[in-house]
């Protein structure tokens, strides 16, 4: 039997890298559908992916996932479409307007913190400037998070099906901490770091998804790509033109001896996201975050690392999102 598979965000980056996996993994078994907020580029990531793959079944849907009616209509158009889906990527992101704290990275460069800086880019380096959507909902908190919950609840006819099992596969980030994110205050409306807390909201709402959906067949888990070399990383430093990146490329090389979360190229990031499209999602740690790793040699596997998630306050996360989708 095929399997039908939904990535957002995959007109680029880590997504665009997981789907010509996925192709490579299995040519002929898989139906891809592409769901874009941007027709061209969508069609142009459709084109690449024929390429590579003439004979696969990629298609394409529009969807915002920062626009509530548009998470709607492309949710109806994927009914339409197929009767069942068995995988659903959620991987769309965004990190606007960062700024990136000069000071408190030389300050991290010279302390015991330094690992964790460059893993999970903490330390207080990283701040954004959010704004509000059409909606009026935080752009930051509808892109990553609640557009893809809207999705996931539009679709859950033919997520949940007698027998069969589907699998929510989250693209989170080691950038997801606690301290970010307030129940009191889920869009991060009043914080600076709307990116971190819209991660950790992730984590917690995937397992809560868990939760109340296993039963059904459901299964949802996270991953982590580590830092990747992607549109949105290029976004941190606006005044460092590609090719800078590119000559700080064997400065991180050495720095992946320290910590293998700099997997650096798209194809490394979308290692977890791809090792668990080939897991049974039974055997899967509800609490675990799994870490796309890429070795000082340039091996790459993943690593499941335990979420600091607590239960209760999922349950919380999962009833104020249910609120705001009323
Ligand atoms: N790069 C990194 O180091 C890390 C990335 N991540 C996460 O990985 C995911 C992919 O990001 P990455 O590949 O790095 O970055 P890219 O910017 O390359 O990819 C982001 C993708 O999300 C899409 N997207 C953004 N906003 C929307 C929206 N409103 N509706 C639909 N699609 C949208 C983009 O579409 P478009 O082409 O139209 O812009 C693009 O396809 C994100 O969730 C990010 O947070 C997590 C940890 C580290
Ligand atoms: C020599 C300097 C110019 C090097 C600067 C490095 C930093 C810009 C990066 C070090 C760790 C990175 C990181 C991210 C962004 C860029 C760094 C801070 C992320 C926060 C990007 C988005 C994520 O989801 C997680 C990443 C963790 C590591």
């Amino acid at each position: 039997m095929t399997k039908v598979i939904l990535v957002t965000g995959a007109s680029s980056g880590i997504g665009l890298a997981l789907c010509e996996r996925l192709l490579s993994h299995d040519p002929e078994g898989l139906q891809l559908c592409l769901a874009c907020r941007d027709v061209q580029r969508a069609r142009d990531a459709r084109a690449a992916l024929l390429a590579s793959h003439p004979t696969a079944h990629v298609t394409l849907v529009q969807m915002d996932t920062s626009s509530v009616s548009s998470v709607i209509g492309a949710a109806q158009e994927v009914k339409r479409r197929y009767n069942r889906l068995d995988f659903l990527y959620l991987n769309a992101g965004i990190m606007p307007n960062p700024h990136f704290d000069v000071k408190a990275f030389f300050r991290g460069l010279f302390s015991s913190r330094i690992v964790t800086m460059f893993a999970t880019g903490g330390g207080g380096i990283l701040t954004q400037e959010d704004r509000v959507t059409a909606d009026g909902l935080q752009e930051i908190f509808m892109t990553n998070l609640f557009g893809h919950f809207l999705l996931i609840r539009e679709l859950e006819p033919i997520l949940c099906h007698a027998g069969l099992t589907s699998q929510l596969i989250w693209t989170s980030s080691s950038n997801a901490h606690p301290s970010a994110f307030s129940v009191d205050d889920i869009q991060h409306r009043r914080g600076t770091q709307p990116y971190s807390s819209s991660k950790y909201a992730c984590d917690l709402l995937s397992l809560a998804l868990n939760t109340h959906y296993n039963k059904q067949g459901l299964y949802s888990s996270v991953t982590c790509p580590g830092f990747v070399m992607t549109s949105l990383t290029y976004g941190i430093l606006p005044f460092f033109p590609p090719f800078l990146w590119t000559l700080l490329m064997p400065l991180f090389w050495l720095i992946r001896i320290l910590t293998n979360t700099f997997t650096l190229t798209p194809y490394n990031g979308a290692e977890a996201l791809l090792w668990l499209f080939k897991q049974q999602p039974e055997s899967l740690d509800p609490q675990a975050k799994y870490q796309s790793s890429t070795s000082g040699l340039g091996k790459n596997y993943t690593q499941p690392r335990k979420m600091d998630v607590d239960l209760h306050m999922s349950e919380v996360l999962i009833l104020s999102v249910k609120c705001c989708s009323l």
